[in-house]
């Protein structure tokens, strides 16, 4: 049987206890195998401007996961083209990976915007999305409510955003409640964010 990996993506900059308790509530209550943090370099629909660089964001999420065993972080995508477009990076896993199986692990605002992401047709067709409940504007997609790939499941809603927490480092805030302890204590060690 392949081992059963779920995929996280995203800019993580930083990542926060949303991504954290999201990620190990799938651990603990999926079938997945592992979860892989994957830190997208170059979001192909966010503009790369004030993006703290990839090592940095990427050695918060290593920290991270140094705690939570189910949990690995990822850098696959540091060496791919940019913008990182899912697709190609699907297509790298796979082919690095024979024996895993990925899936994609999406937030409900994710799966709006879907449609407009390279080849979504193709990657719906090869790989199975699991997508946990967020708050946002307009509706999903009918096609996608009981599509046979698209597995919706319920999880804990913790609605902060990255863009909220560097605004609050900025204004001098105490954000410890938000970022688990080693990411907190690596931004304040290399003054990120002020
Ligand atoms: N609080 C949260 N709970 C669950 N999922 C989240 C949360 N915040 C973001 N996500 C999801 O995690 C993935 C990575 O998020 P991303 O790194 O863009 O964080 P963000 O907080 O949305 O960042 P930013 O505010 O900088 O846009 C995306 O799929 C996003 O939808
Ligand atoms: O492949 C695409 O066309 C595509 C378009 C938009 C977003 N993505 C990926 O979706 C992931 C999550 O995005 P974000 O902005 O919510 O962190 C991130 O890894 C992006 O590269 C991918």
């Amino acid at each position: 049987m392949k081992k059963k990996i779920g995929l996280f993506f995203g800019t993580f900059n930083p990542i926060h206890i949303g991504h954290l308790i999201l990620a190990n509530h799938l651990y603990q209550y999926s079938e997945l195998d592992e979860v892989w943090l994957v830190v997208t370099p170059h979001n192909p629909l966010k503009k790369k401007s004030s993006l703290l660089n990839n090592h940095h964001r990427f050695e918060m999420v290593w920290r991270l996961c140094e705690d939570f065993p189910g949990l690995k972080p990822s850098d696959i995508e540091f060496n791919l083209p940019q913008p990182n477009y899912t697709m190609y990076t699907l297509t790298h896993l796979e082919e690095k990976y024979p024996d895993y199986d990925f899936s994609l692990i999406m937030g409900e605002d994710n799966l709006k915007s879907f449609p407009k992401w390279k080849n979504y047709e193709i990657i719906l067709e090869r790989h199975n999305i699991i997508v946990y409940p967020r708050f946002s504007e307009g509706q999903v997609d009918e096609i996608f409510k009981d599509h046979p790939k698209i597995t919706h499941i319920d999880a804990p809603r913790i609605e902060i955003s990255s863009t909220f927490i560097r605004q609050a480092i900025k204004e001098g805030k105490d954000v410890r409640a938000l970022l688990p302890a080693p990411v907190w204590e690596y931004i304040d060690e290399m003054n990120f964010y002020r």
